[in-house]
C-alpha cells in the first residue's frame, strides 16, 4: 500500500495569452490524504484541468505550493518531476485514444509504458496481471480497433497503472460511455485504490458519478467553491479564513451584502442586513 498524498497552499496559476493574463486558479488549499478517491467537480472553464495538470508536474504554478508526498513539485527540478510522472503518478487525459498508441495491442501499450520504470531498474507488475486485475485477459492481443469504448478506456486505466503510481490522475474517465461501461471504468479505479492503496482524483462532470464518491471538491472560479461528503454539500473555510457561499445562498446574497455571524450556542448563524 503505497498512496501518495496530495497538499496544495494558496496554488495560484495564470496564463499568459497574446498579451493577457487568464487567472486559471487564484488561491487553492487542497488536502487530499494518501489513499482517498475525491472527485473534482465544477464549471466548465472553473480550472479543474490546470489543477490536474499541476499537481501532475506538467505545469508549474504561478505563485504557491504543490507537494504530492515529500516532493514539493513548485521547486523540483525537471528530472525529478520526470521520473516523479515515469513512476509515482499516473495521467489519464480526456478520452482514451489520448492515452494509447493506437497500433499496439493493450499488453504493448502497457509494456511501452512500463518501459521508462523498467529501464531505472523498478521491478513491475506483468502486464498480463495488470490486464487480468482489470478485466481485460481476454482483449490483452486483440488490436485496439475491435476494442469498445469502455475496453478502450480500461486499457487507458491499466496504461495509467502500470508502474503502480501512488497517484491516479483521471481527467473525465467516464465522459461518452454508456452507463454499463461507466461503472466498469469506475469499478476498476475502485479495484486500484483498494488493491494498490493508490491515491485516485478524477474530474467528472456527471452526478451519477459525483453521487457514489466518499468525497467531491467542487471548483469554482479558480478557488475551492464547497465540498461534499457522500452527497452531502459543504462551504470550506479556507486558509485566510474566507468562507465561500455555496450555489443557492451567494444568489440571494450579492457581492458588497453585509453579514453578520452570530455565535449562537453550539453553532453559527449568518444574518444579512436589511436594505
Ligand atoms: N493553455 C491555456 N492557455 C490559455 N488559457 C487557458 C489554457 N488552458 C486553460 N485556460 C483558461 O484557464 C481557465 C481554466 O481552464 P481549465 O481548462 O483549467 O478549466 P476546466 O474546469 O478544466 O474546464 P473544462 O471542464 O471545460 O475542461 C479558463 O478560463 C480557460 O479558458
Amino acid at each position: 500500500m503505497h498512496g501518495l498524498a496530495i497538499r496544495t497552499r494558496g496554488l495560484v496559476h495564470i496564463y499568459h495569452v497574446e498579451g493577457h493574463d487568464v487567472a486559471a486558479l487564484s488561491g487553492v488549499d487542497l488536502d487530499v490524504a494518501a489513499g482517498e478517491v475525491v472527485g473534482l467537480l465544477g464549471p466548465s472553464g472553473s480550472g479543474k484541468s490546470t489543477l490536474m495538470s499541476l499537481v501532475a508536474g506538467i505545469l508549474r504554478p504561478s505563485a504557491g505550493k504543490v507537494f504530492v508526498g515529500e516532493t514539493e513539485l513548485s521547486a523540483a527540478q525537471p528530472r525529478a518531476l520526470d521520473s516523479l510522472r515515469a513512476t509515482e503518478v499516473g495521467l489519464m487525459l480526456q478520452g482514451a485514444d489520448r492515452n494509447l498508441i493506437p497500433h499496439a495491442t493493450p499488453d504493448g501499450n502497457v509494456r511501452f509504458a512500463q518501459h521508462k520504470a523498467r529501464r531505472a531498474g523498478r521491478s513491475l507488475a506483468d502486464p498480463t496481471q495488470i490486464l487480468d486485475d482489470l478485466g481485460l485477459a481476454e482483449h490483452a492481443d486483440r488490436p485496439l480497433a475491435e476494442l469498445t469504448p469502455g475496453e478502450l478506456q480500461l486499457a487507458a486505466v491499466a496504461v495509467a497503472v502500470s508502474t503502480r503510481p501512488g497517484l491516479l490522475l483521471c481527467d473525465e474517465p467516464t465522459s461518452q460511455l454508456d452507463h454499463a461501461a461507466r461503472d466498469q471504468v469506475l469499478a476498476a479505479l475502485a479495484h486500484v485504490n483498494r488493491t494498490y492503496g493508490t491515491t485516485v482524483v478524477l474530474v467528472t462532470h456527471d452526478p451519477d458519478v459525483a453521487r457514489v464518491l466518499p468525497r467531491t471538491v467542487t471548483i469554482r472560479d479558480g478557488r475551492i467553491g464547497g465540498e461534499g461528503r457522500s452527497g452531502e454539500e459543504y462551504a470550506v473555510v479556507t486558509a485566510d479564513g474566507f468562507l465561500p457561499l455555496l450555489g443557492h445562498v451567494r444568489d440571494r446574497l450579492p457581492p458588497g451584502t453585509l453579514v453578520r455571524v452570530h455565535e449562537v450556542g453550539d453553532h453559527f448563524e449568518l444574518r444579512a442586513e436589511e436594505g
